[in-house]
């Protein structure tokens, strides 16, 4: 959410905002109501004030003189009264659209369309080049019998998984070495639950727009939420925190729950795109300065790159078009992994810096050292998320005898084996 002043003095850039991220949202219309409510704003305190200077006279008045201005007194306060309901329909309105109102790219985001717009900044780590025709991950899950894909839809329909064996204890030492990996970067490890309160997918920037997304649950006042981000930006919420608090910088690990109602018939098969999967969730409050920002961006883009360095996995770092990025985003790269079976580069992580878009909405602020109080900046990326990441550390790391050589990070996590699985 941006700052009103901001809009009324910015319309031209919020305007170039919304055409290029492509968000259906009328600025004008948004500042015509907001000029209504100043108005309406205006004329209750000027009825106020006159209430207030009425009521004087009422001890100083003859007893001729008070009935009438009494009266004047209660008129006044009707008057006021009447205004309520445009005054609260008017705010409710206008912070209906205010949530909607996209962020400012920064300076370097490219104009497009969607991913395909997306632009290539660099490619790290050498493709695969098999002596054998290599499998794909569900033959490689299947061929160990580290899966039961057919059971499992039995049980939870399609888009589920089920990993067994050491294909179960491969998708844990992901998610342990990455929580490690990160706490010896400074970041508090967190596990949390997924299950949220509605208001925080407001604070988080999901809704309104993503509601289709999102599992709700019947007669609770409860929500899946399909990232970590949505519980851990909310946990200051509404918040005054001081600036010698800042920076926070979260490694969260959760359950993450996604309907994808857009993605029928898209990865259908294996381990890509699931209903609930687990992520480890980098996630940074920090101070209102664009600078610091950009560095933590920087840090969090690094953090994901040395961990899949570290599970010696080639990928691409690519940045997102202003119509691939959302609306909240000021800046946003993916890392895309080789999967060597569609022979291309898949997401698998997506680093996002906010600006103060999703702390305004959240009420998330600090008190500065001048002592006022500021929305912070909040920023994310993922960590690792399994079982999606699974899918180019088997087909990278598989040898000619469907067994999979394991990296050297990971071989704390699984007894020390530089091999899984039965040849
Ligand atoms: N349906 C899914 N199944 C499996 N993995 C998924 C699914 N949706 C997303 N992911 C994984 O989660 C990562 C982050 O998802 S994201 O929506 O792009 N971004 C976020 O959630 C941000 N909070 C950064 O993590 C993706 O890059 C992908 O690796």
């Amino acid at each position: 959410m941006l700052d009103i002043k901001f809009i009324r003095e910015n319309a031209g850039a919020v305007k170039h905002a919304v055409e290029v991220k492509g968000v259906p949202i009328d600025i004008d219309e948004l500042l015509r109501i907001d000029r209504e409510l100043v108005d309406l704003k205006q004329r209750v305190e000027a009825m106020q004030a006159e209430r207030n200077a009425n009521a004087k006279l009422v001890p100083k008045a003859t007893p001729e003189e008070r009935p009438t201005l009494i009266q004047r007194g209660k008129d006044l306060a009707e008057e006021i009264k009447a205004l309520d309901p445009a005054l609260r329909a008017h705010e409710d309105n206008l912070r209906q659209l205010l949530l909607r109102v996209p962020n400012i790219p920064h300076a370097s985001v490219p104009v497009g369309k969607d991913d395909n717009d997306n632009v290539e900044l660099r490619r790290e780590g050498t493709l695969p080049a098999f002596e054998f025709t290599p499998r794909d991950q569900v033959d490689l899950l299947e061929g160990q019998g580290w899966s039961d894909f057919e059971r499992v839809a039995r049980v939870s329909g399609s888009r589920s998984y089920l990993l067994k064996g050491e294909g179960a204890l491969l998708e844990m030492a992901v998610q342990m070495f990455a929580m490690s990996f990160l706490a010896g970067r400074g970041f508090t490890p967190l596990s949390t639950t997924a299950l949220v309160r509605p208001e925080t997918l407001v604070n988080s920037g999901h809704f309104p727009g993503d509601e289709e997304s999102v599992y709700k649950l019947e007669g609770d006042e409860l929500m899946l939420a399909g990232t970590a981000e949505v519980p851990v930006n909310s946990l200051y919420a509404g918040e005054q925190l001081s600036a010698d608090q800042l920076p926070l910088a979260f490694s969260a690990i959760s359950g993450a729950f996604r309907r994808e109602a857009g993605s029928a018939g898209r990865d259908v098969r294996g381990l890509i795109r699931v209903h609930e999967f687990r992520k480890v969730e980098q996630y940074v409050i920090c101070r209102a300065d664009e600078q610091e920002g950009l560095k933590w961006f920087e840090t969090l883009l690094g953090n994901a790159e040395a961990i899949l360095q570290a599970l010696e996995l080639p990928y691409r770092v690519v940045q997102n078009c202003t119509g691939d990025m959302g609306a909240g985003k000021v800046l946003m790269y993916d890392i895309e992994t080789w999967v060597p079976s569609e022979q291309k580069y898949r997401e698998t992580h997506s680093c996002s810096y906010l600006g103060d878009w999703q702390a305004r909405r959240t009420g998330l602020r600090y008190r500065d050292e001048n002592g006022k109080l500021v929305y912070a900046h909040t920023l994310n990326n993922t960590g690792i998320a399994t079982p999606r990441i699974l899918v180019p550390l088997l087909e990278n790391h598989q040898r000619a005898d469907g067994t999979i050589h394991v990296p050297e990070a990971l071989r704390p996590y699984l007894g020390g084996k530089a091999v899984l699985g039965q040849p």
